[in-house]
């Protein structure tokens, strides 16, 4: 699992963490979402011992990460899948790295067969398309068959196929009862495929919920439709409801349930057509959430 606890990290006056906290437990796949400059990348990296954190500290399986016995097996990450070195072949790319981490050479194989690069094990890294080098670092942090996974805006630089890969893969690791903490500024992403969110602005903890809890939290009205909607929208107005109608003629119901508005419609005897509960998006929650921790907005953006 991940604990971060209290976690600050300042670089000269910037707060790129802010007292954060959060956990992350095994089986589910947590998404980590936050506006450009959140501090997700900081956050991760003080996870994995790359950067000291200022205050407060970050665990993986209850310790440190320079406190972990053998860490490629506890814990593997991708954060730049840029940064490797260009002149090594993929699988002597993985070589180097199990080798360095006590880990079988037969895993640089496994793993390259694993993301599918089984049949560019020999090209240099150089040569790979910014999608296969994502591919490559993934398969870097599987290497230790750890069982704490994080990745670091995944799906850049993948296609179609690509995205859709990762996300079964990340959703797959989760169910193997792995721990798996993926970053990315798009909900629309983390909508298909994160169980749990921690949004972050600003450093700071904004909000962590369960995806379920969240589209609860932003769940707008019922549509109501009947043939006899003046005297329903009394009933339910009695019961404590705010009735609007749309121009459509259709109830839009605040204050009430779909159950409560059919449980009273049935018993006043008002025939109902049609009853939806309506969720704001979840991008629009997830930029509700953040208004305030952007860095940088565009006319669009603000409006
Ligand atoms: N090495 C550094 N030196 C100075 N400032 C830094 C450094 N690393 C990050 N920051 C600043 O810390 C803040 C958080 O950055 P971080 O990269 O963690 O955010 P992020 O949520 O990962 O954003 P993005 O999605 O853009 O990568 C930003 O304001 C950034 O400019």
């Amino acid at each position: 699992m991940i604990q971060v606890r209290h976690l600050t990290k300042r670089y000269g006056s910037t707060r790129a963490v802010d007292d954060l906290s959060f956990e992350v437990e095994p089986g589910y796949v947590a998404g980590f979402l936050g506006p450009n400059g959140a501090g997700k990348s900081t956050t991760m990296r003080a996870i994995l011992g790359l950067d000291r954190p200022s205050g407060g500290e970050a665990l993986v399986n209850g310790r440190p990460y320079a406190a972990l016995r053998r860490p490629a097996h506890e814990v593997g990450a991708l954060l730049d899948a840029a940064a490797v070195h260009g002149g090594r072949t993929a699988y002597d790319h993985l070589r180097v790295l199990a080798r360095s981490n006590g880990i079988p050479d037969r895993r640089a194989a496994e793993t390259l067969e694993q993301v599918g690069l089984a049949g560019a094990a020999k090209r240099r890294v150089g040569t790979l398309s910014l999608g296969m080098r994502q591919r490559l670092g993934v398969a870097a942090a599987l290497l230790g068959d750890p069982g704490v996974l994080m990745f670091d805006e995944p799906v850049n630089g993948l296609d179609p196929e690509g995205i859709r890969w990762i996300r079964h893969l990340m959703r797959d690791l989760a169910k193997e009862g792995r721990t798996v903490l993926v970053s990315s500024h798009l909900m629309s992403e983390m909508a298909l495929t994160a169980d749990r969110v921690v949004v972050v602005g600003r450093g700071r903890l904004i909000l962590e919920a369960s995806m379920e809890d969240l589209r609860e939290k932003f769940k707008k009205d019922v549509l109501v439709r009947s043939p006899s909607p003046g005297a329903l929208s009394r009933v339910l107005a009695e019961a404590g409801a705010s009735v609007t109608a749309d121009d459509d003629g259709a109830l839009l119901v605040q204050g009430l349930d779909a159950p409560d508005i059919a449980g009273l419609a049935v018993h006043r005897q008002i025939p109902v057509h049609e009853l939806t509960p309506r969720s704001a998006s979840l991008e629009d929650a997830y930029l509700e959430l953040t208004e305030d921790s952007v860095e940088f907005r565009t006319k669009e953006g603000a409006r």
